[in-house]
């Protein structure tokens, strides 16, 4: 399998090569040249098995044949770190409405999805580091959940250091502290004066300067990192076997995800792309909500960065939109290259209405305001007894959404993807509900712990040279 750019203008790639590099030197993001598919004989035969052995089958036409043979012990250690034996367990939300189901991926150790990618990306760097005998530098931008799963996934290991770029007072303290109280050598917390947006253009800038990243042997695990993406197409099709047992061949599912840098929900394309019969990808914004406008008028204009309840998904510059603009505009390299330069020099561009029509059956596209997102932690927690996190009730508000302009598709059951355990984000389930989620145990001292992180400008040259005096 080979890995091609979308912006056509870097030479394809190999998987090992993708994982350590991060981001294309064109700037674009790697895609797979080609989707390798999963027949319905073998999506049926699936129903049975176990979250490991389906994940091995679904990454496995991904990656190299060696890589391929250790995939099963790096799968094993990843998920034997999880609190649950289903790994990303369903429960139905039918109280709410009849054929909604939420499926909880934050299970893993620092309580959000990011944990079910990042611990499989630990052992796959661990595994082709060792064989090379490299190391790299892991620079990593975060608005509240990636940092923390991506220390965790590398703290201790011998071959990776990892800086985590964190916007300074917009996470949940919960989220803050998973982060800045990991106790390694290896691990540097950057607080920095700015939004999400302005640590991921810090990121992506370090990566386009070439002499840095070589310097550094700079490596990423955001989700412009296509290895990053790549085990989060499995949940997909755990959930269609679920609800469907071996029809899942032939029986369409829908999803509702929370969305702020695309990545979780271009892990569904994908598995729709790989066999997944996929009813509905619903993109479920916040009051960031650049992704829905664009989907529903063509316009990808950014504005300012709103502070929500739902910090995670205080977005407006989704690098992954550019992996479906890359399909959406014909494969064609150089049409993504102009609407991205567009989009630097101007602040926007604007989709033909051909290329949203070739998604636009797939895709539906909602947004939450803040009253409505406590609307809908409360009437679950009213209904059903569950305590939602903010963003996975984003996830609900347009699941109902889209359920109720898809009539004719009422009988197919949607997924929300469940994204962050209530823990993370006590303030805001406490004004919706009245209760205080607990922490797990394993967490109970978080408050106490000691806090270590540097607060820096908004500044290319300060952000390197912190990275460059460290490594
Ligand atoms: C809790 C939570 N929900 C949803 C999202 C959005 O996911 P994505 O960036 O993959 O669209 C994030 C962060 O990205 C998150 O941390
Ligand atoms: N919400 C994310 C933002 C970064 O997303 P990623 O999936 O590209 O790593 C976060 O929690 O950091």
């Amino acid at each position: 399998m080979r890995y091609i750019s979308t912006r056509g203008a870097a030479a394809p790639l190999e998987f090992e090569d993708v994982l350590l590099e991060g981001l294309a030197r064109d700037g674009g993001l790697y895609v797979p040249e080609s989707w390798p598919t999963i027949s319905p004989d073998e999506i049926a035969a699936m129903a049975d098995w176990p979250y490991e052995k389906v994940a091995q089958r679904i990454m496995q036409p991904f990656v190299p044949a060696e890589l391929a043979e250790a995939l099963p012990g790096i799968i094993e250690k990843a998920y034997g770190t999880f609190r649950s034996d289903a790994v990303t367990p369903m429960i139905s939300l039918g109280g709410i409405q009849d054929g909604l189901h939420l499926m909880e991926l934050f299970h893993g150790p620092t309580l959000a999805f990011k944990d079910v990618a990042m611990q499989v990306l630990g052992g796959l760097f661990e595994h082709v580091l060792a064989k090379r005998d490299e190391r790299v530098t892991i620079i990593g931008a975060t608005s509240g959940d990636t940092g923390s799963a991506a220390i965790e996934a590398v703290r201790g290991r011998e071959r990776a250091r990892i800086f985590i770029l964190h916007p300074h007072g917009r996470t949940s303290d919960v989220q803050r502290k998973q982060m800045t109280t990991v106790d390694a050598p290896n691990v540097f917390n950057i607080a920095l004066e700015g939004t999400f947006d302005d640590c991921q253009n810090l990121l992506k800038a370090m990566f386009n300067d070439e002499t840095f990243r070589d310097r550094v042997s700079m490596s990423g695990v955001n989700s412009i990192n296509w290895a990053r993406l790549m085990p989060q197409i499995v949940y997909y099709f755990i959930a269609a076997l679920k609800l469907h047992g071996p029809d899942a061949a032939t029986k369409p599912t829908s999803f509702s995800v929370p969305t702020g840098n695309f990545g979780d929900i271009y892990a569904g394309y994908a598995a729709a792309k790989m066999g997944l019969p996929v009813e509905r990808l619903v993109i479920a914004s916040n009051q960031n909500d650049i992704l829905t406008r664009v989907m529903n008028t063509g316009e990808h204009t950014l504005g300012p960065v709103a502070k929500t309840i739902a910090p995670s998904m205080d977005i407006q510059i989704s690098s992954n939109f550019e992996r479906l603009m890359f399909d959406m505009l014909g494969r064609d390299g150089g049409a993504v290259a102009q609407k991205m330069s567009q989009l630097k020099d101007d602040g926007t561009f604007t989709l033909p209405e051909a290329s949203l029509d070739t998604v636009r059956g797939l895709f539906g596209a909602h947004r939450a305001d803040e009253q409505e997102t406590l609307d809908a932690m409360k009437r679950a927690h009213d209904v059903t007894g569950e305590l939602l996190d903010p963003h996975t009730a984003i996830g609900v508000v347009a699941a109902l959404a889209d359920m109720q302009s898809h009539p004719s598709e009422s009988s197919t059951p949607m997924v929300v993807l469940g994204t962050a355990h209530p823990a993370k984000f006590p303030a805001a389930v406490e004004r919706a509900t009245g209760q205080t989620p607990p922490l797990p145990e394993f967490l109970g001292d978080l408050y106490e712990r000691e806090e270590r992180y540097d607060v820096l400008p908004n500044d290319l040259a300060a952000v390197q040279a912190y990275v460059a005096e460290r490594v």
